[in-house]
């Protein structure tokens, strides 16, 4: 997938799927597996980055505080995801909380076994970089949007992006799989909540989404795609 200005905002395969069988089979036999329920961090910001960890199945979010101390969620991880590999490569600490959104389960991998495994395998190395840079890039064009002036816009915009990391094909639309309460909805966006409901009020009466308490259907994909450029009023 090409990464130019004109590209939808969306990010590649999970770090998992893009490595080949052998390598893949390796990754999968180290560290330990564990479990986190709903709401429980997996690493927090500031800690010292002395794993990975791999998430194997169910849905996270990364966050951060805003100056003024309000939480933004920077993205989602998916099965297949790898998570903590900035701290461990820059040996730092962690830049952002990593927060269960329902029961998730991991591989956690010591930094000093997943770095060896870095070295041995090329290939891997390789993806990591292809994470890093993904984000970088995804992280720059969610800076230079937030001055969109259309909330419309901005909503259609982080919905697009959700239907490409977790969308499900339902007979209704894209229904997007992450259970994102809609205060999640708001930091991810980010927005204040009453401006996303109205701006998701605006979609359901053009017949863009369908919408309940957590769940989210992108009727028309190409309609919302045609928002994130003009908008609607
Ligand atoms: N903007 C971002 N988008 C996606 N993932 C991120 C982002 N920022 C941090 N992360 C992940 O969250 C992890 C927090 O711990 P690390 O800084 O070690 O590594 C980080 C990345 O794996």
């Amino acid at each position: 997938m090409g990464l130019g200005p004109e590209a939808a905002e969306e990010r590649e395969r999970p770090f998992l799927e893009r490595l080949d069988e052998p390598v893949r089979a390796r990754l999968l036999e180290m560290g330990t597996p564990q479990t986190y329920e709903s709401r429980q961090a997996l690493m927090r910001a500031g800690e010292p980055g002395d794993f990975v960890m791999l998430l194997r199945h169910g849905y996270v979010k990364v966050t951060s505080a805003d100056r003024m101390g309000a939480t933004v969620i920077l993205d989602v991880g998916v099965p297949g995801d790898l998570h903590g590999e900035i701290a461990v490569i820059a040996g730092g600490i962690r830049m952002a909380d990593v927060v269960a959104i329902e029961e998730v389960h991991v591989r956690r991998i010591a930094a000093s076994e997943f770095n060896r495994f870095l070295l041995d395998h090329p290939s891997a190395m390789r993806e990591v970089l292809v994470s890093v840079a993904r984000r970088f890039v995804l992280a720059q064009r969610q800076r230079t949007q937030s001055w969109k002036p259309q909330a419309v816009a901005r909503v259609a915009t982080r919905l697009d992006y959700l239907v490409g990391v977790c969308g499900i094909r339902t007979p209704a639309g894209w229904r997007i799989g992450i259970p994102l309460s809609q205060d999640e909805l708001a930091q991810f966006i980010p927005m204040g909540r009453t401006m996303v409901a109205q701006a998701l009020d605006k979609l359901r009466k053009a017949g863009v989404v369908a919408s309940s308490r957590r769940a989210i259907t992108v009727v028309d994909r190409e309609a919302l795609r045609m928002i994130t450029e003009k908008g609607v009023t």
